[in-house]
C-alpha cells in the first residue's frame, strides 16, 4: 500500500500479510518502509502491525464520532481479534458506554475478550443478542458471508464495517447494505474491493472526509454504515507521527 502526500512530506509504502487460518500467531503482519519524500533516502522500517490495528480503529473512532445518532450507550463488536481490541480501546477514548457487548464465531474467544475489557461488558452467544438496541456496531471478522442482519439492528444506529476486504467476501447483509446510508473510507477503493458494497450493489452516499469537510451531510438519525477498507494515506500519517516523536529526520 504506497503513499506519496507532497502536503504531509509522506513517501512511505505498507507491505500487509494476511493469513486467515493462523491460529497461535495474528492473522495480519505488517511493515511499513518510510522513505524522505525530497530525496527518496530510506528513513525507516516500522512494525505495521500495531499501526494497522490502530489507525484502524482510530479512523472508525472519527467516522462513528461524525455519524453516531446522539450519546451512544451500548456498544456491539462483532469479532474478538485484534481489530476487536484495538477497536474498544479507540472508541472508548471518544465515549462513555454503558454497556459492551461481544459475539464471536467462537465463543470463548467472545468471553476472553469480556474478561479482559471487564465488568460493563458481556460475551454473547447470538450475534441478535449482542447488537440488540446497540447504538454503535462493529464488524471485525474474517466472514467471508453476512454475518449481521437488517432485522437484528435499531434503527438510528451506527455500524462501522471492517472487516470482508475482498470483492467476493461481505459481513453485512444486502438487505442491511442498501437500507442504510453508506460511507466510505474511499469511494474509488470501494467500488473495488468490498464486497459489502459490490454484492449488495449498495449506494455509497459519501466518503467519510466529505463529512469532515463539511461537503457531505452527517445522515446521523438515519442508520448509517461506515465502510472501512484501509487507506494508505492512515499508515502513512500514523508512521510519520512515529517517527516524529522518535525524532528521526
Ligand atoms: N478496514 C481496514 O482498514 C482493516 C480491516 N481489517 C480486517 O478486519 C478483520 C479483523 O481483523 P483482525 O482483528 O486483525 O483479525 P483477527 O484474526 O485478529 O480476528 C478475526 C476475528 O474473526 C473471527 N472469525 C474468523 N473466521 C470467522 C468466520 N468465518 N465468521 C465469523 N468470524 C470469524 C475470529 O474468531 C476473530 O475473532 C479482517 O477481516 C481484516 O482483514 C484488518 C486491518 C485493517
Ligand atoms: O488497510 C489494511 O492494512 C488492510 N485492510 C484489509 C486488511 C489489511
Amino acid at each position: 500500500m504506497p503513499v506519496y502526500s507532497r502536503e504531509d512530506d509522506i513517501l512511505a509504502t505498507k507491505i500487509v500479510s494476511f493469513f486467515p487460518q493462523n491460529k497461535d500467531v495474528s492473522t495480519h503482519h505488517a511493515v511499513i518502509l518510510v522513505f524522505c519524500a525530497h530525496t527518496g533516502i530510506p528513513k525507516a522500517l516500522l512494525d505495521g502491525d500495531v499501526i494497522t490495528a490502530k489507525r484502524t480503529a482510530a479512523t472508525s473512532a472519527v467516522a462513528t464520532k461524525y455519524l453516531v445518532n446522539g450519546k451512544p450507550d451500548v456498544l456491539a463488536l462483532l469479532g474478538s481479534g485484534v481489530q476487536a481490541r484495538s477497536h474498544v480501546a479507540a472508541l472508548c477514548e471518544l465515549f462513555t458506554f454503558k454497556e459492551i457487548r461481544i459475539w464471536n464465531h467462537r465463543f470463548d474467544g467472545a468471553v476472553k475478550l469480556a474478561k479482559e475489557i471487564g465488568l460493563n461488558c458481556a460475551a454473547c452467544r447470538d450475534v441478535s443478542e449482542a447488537v440488540k438496541n446497540a447504538d454503535v456496531i462493529v464488524t471485525v471478522t474474517s466472514a467471508k458471508d453476512p454475518v449481521l442482519r437488517l432485522d437484528w439492528v435499531k434503527p438510528g444506529a451506527h455500524i462501522n464495517a471492517v472487516g470482508a476486504c475482498r470483492p467476493d467476501w461481505s459481513e453485512i447483509d444486502a438487505d442491511l447494505m442498501k437500507s442504510a446510508v453508506v460511507y466510505v473510507d474511499s469511494r474509488e477503493g470501494a467500488i473495488k474491493e468490498s464486497g459489502d458494497i459490490i454484492l449488495s450493489q449498495a449506494e455509497i452516499y459519501a466518503e467519510i472526509g466529505e463529512v469532515i469537510l463539511g461537503t457531505r451531510e452527517a445522515m446521523r438519525k438515519k442508520t448509517t454504515v461506515f465502510k472501512s477498507l484501509g487507506m494508505a494515506i492512515e499508515d502513512g500519517i500514523a508512521a510519520k507521527l512515529v517517527i516524529n516523536k522518535l525524532g528521526i529526520q
